[in-house]
């Protein structure tokens, strides 16, 4: 690729980059065009969101955010309740439809892809919400993954190394409704990354879990990410945060407030003002 956009995932996203607006064209739809080389081949960046906007009728719940993720790179989402988090991560599956503003994956604007061509492109997902079916066995739920990227040779064998990796083998003909929370996390995740992403979003994949349970998806989510796939995680439990962020954003008010390590993040007193110290 002969282009490098200069916006990379080491930009500190605290202003907008108006220079950077002014040199790039909006095509129809309005969005800044072509920082598509800023990700795919010939560069580090698999993600990148150029000026994301997202309205809710007068409300902006995303405003002109720039924010990027590297090829396995694992990146954690924080910010206050309201802060624009779930529904940033809503924009990259295509759940929500962006106001304005681009999302580049891959080489590829995917700001007009429907949230099935997304995963097929490789962008997964494990919603807040538990998406196992609980009345389906661990399998059966893992079947419903491995079988959309697997086809039928050596299913079988596809499916229990599926549940293996997340150490639930031992747990294949329970109905998914009598695991444990952790396991059930597990589960989820397990079948997202089934679907063989190269990015997996995570939104609060601990919440309501034991300290153990913690650990053991710090665990499975540090394995995966070991595996080549990248994350983006939103999670208010900065201790878990810790144990497995490359980079943390924090989102405040629909707009990137911070980026960089998280010691960087605990050590800010800007953060801990608006965020930290307010737990
Ligand atoms: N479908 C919607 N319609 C209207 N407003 C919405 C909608 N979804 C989100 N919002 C508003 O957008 C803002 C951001 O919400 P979002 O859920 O993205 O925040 P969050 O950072 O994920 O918060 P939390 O940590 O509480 O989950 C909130 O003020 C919320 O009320």
């Amino acid at each position: 690729m002969g282009h490098q956009n200069s916006m990379t995932a080491t930009d500190t996203a605290t202003d907008t980059d108006s220079t950077e607006e002014s040199q790039t064209a909006l095509d129809a739809a309005g969005r800044q065009s072509p920082p598509v080389a800023a990700t795919g081949p010939g560069t580090d960046t698999l993600l990148q969101t150029s000026g994301l906007t997202k309205r809710f009728g007068g409300f902006t719940a995303i405003d002109n955010v720039d924010f990027s993720v590297d090829e396995g790179q694992l990146r954690c989402l924080i910010g206050p309740n309201g802060a624009g988090k779930s529904t940033l991560l809503k924009l990259i599956t295509g759940r929500h439809d962006a106001t304005s503003g681009a999302i580049y994956y891959d080489g590829e604007d995917i700001a007009d892809l429907r949230p099935n061509d997304r995963v097929d492109l490789g962008i997964g997902m494990k919603f807040q919400v538990p998406s196992v079916f609980d009345e389906l066995t661990a399998y059966e739920n893992m079947r419903l993954s491995v079988q959309r990227t697997h086809g039928d040779d050596n299913l079988d064998e596809a499916i229990l190394d599926g549940l293996k990796r997340i150490d639930l083998a031992e747990r294949a003909t329970t109905p998914a409704g009598e695991l444990s929370h952790g396991q059930q996390g597990r589960l989820e995740i397990g079948m997202a990354a089934a679907l063989e992403p190269d990015l997996l979003l995570l939104d609060e994949p601990v919440a309501g879990l034991s300290l153990e349970e913690r650990r053991e998806v710090a665990d499975l989510v540090t394995e995966l990410n070991g595996d080549g796939i990248a994350f983006i995680v939103i999670e208010h439990d900065i201790d878990f945060v810790a144990e497995i962020a490359d980079e943390v954003t924090v989102l405040h008010g629909g707009q990137v407030f911070r980026e960089g390590s998280i010691e960087d993040i605990r050590a800010d007193d800007e953060v801990r003002r608006i965020y930290l110290g307010g737990e």
